[in-house]
């Protein structure tokens, strides 16, 4: 445990420093999220959420400041950590030429296997039976999105971290998403998301405002 983090935090980060073409993201920013609690990420255009995002799943490493999981230091427990979230991208991150059935198979191969009969059900409660063998290219953008999200049911990860994964969902599959998230954090996992979406949750539900704390942090 370091000194000094939060005990009960999956994830925390602590006085986090961003810039990008000489222009600060965010600066002194500290948050944290626990099982249990659902933390959304707002902020206006260009705030700088995905880069945030991106920073948390180790895929940008232009910032300063510290990141823990678990209350210990992500870069002492990287492996670990990556084992423990799933994240999807602003970009559904679907293969175009791989089916939704080998686009599921290729994804839990990274972790552990999956029987068929899961990936099968995930399809079809994110509506895509039917689609099992169909290259992904020849599906619309909202049902590539569903391949996408349906690895969070396929999934074990503790942690997700999410970028404007409603983007593209029709009113149904909104629903359908929010009741997920908010299951996942009933059972004592945590979701970190970014949304323009108006969020209905049944659960905890904090903000981490990029706009606010950018505003505070210059004063
Ligand atoms: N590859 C890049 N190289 C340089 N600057 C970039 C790059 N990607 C993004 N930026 C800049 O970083 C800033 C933050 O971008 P980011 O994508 O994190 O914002 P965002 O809050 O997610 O925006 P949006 O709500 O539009 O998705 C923007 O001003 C953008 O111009």
């Amino acid at each position: 445990m370091t000194i000094g983090s939060n005990p009960e935090a999956l994830l925390e980060g602590r006085n986090l420093y961003c810039e990008r073409d000489e222009r600060v993201l965010f600066e002194q920013l500290s948050f944290s999220v626990q099982g249990g609690q659902l933390l959304q990420v707002k902020g206006s255009n260009g705030s700088g959420k995905t880069t945030l995002l991106r920073i948390l799943c180790g895929l940008n490493d232009s910032f300063e400041g510290e990141l823990y999981f678990q209350g210990q230091l992500i870069e002492e427990q990287r492996d670990q950590y990556l084992a423990s979230l799933l994240y999807i991208g602003h970009r559904s991150g679907v293969s175009r030429i791989l089916s939704p059935r080998e686009n599921l198979r290729w994804s839990g191969a990274l972790h552990y296997p999956i029987a068929d009969a899961d990936i099968d059900d995930a399809l079809a409660e994110v509506g895509l039976r039917g689609y099992e063998d169909v290259p992904c290219h020849n599906l619309s953008a909202g049902q590539q999105q569903r391949v996408s999200l349906a690895r969070l049911l396929i999934g074990r990860a503790v942690l997700w971290i999410l970028d404007e994964p409603f983007t593209t969902l029709d009113v149904h599959a909104v629903a359908q998403l929010e009741v997920r998230l908010a299951h996942h954090v009933k059972n004592g996992g945590a979701v970190l998301v970014t949304t323009h979406h108006d969020l209905k949750v049944d659960c905890r539900h904090d903000v981490l405002d990029l706009d606010a704390s950018r505003v505070r942090s210059s004063v």
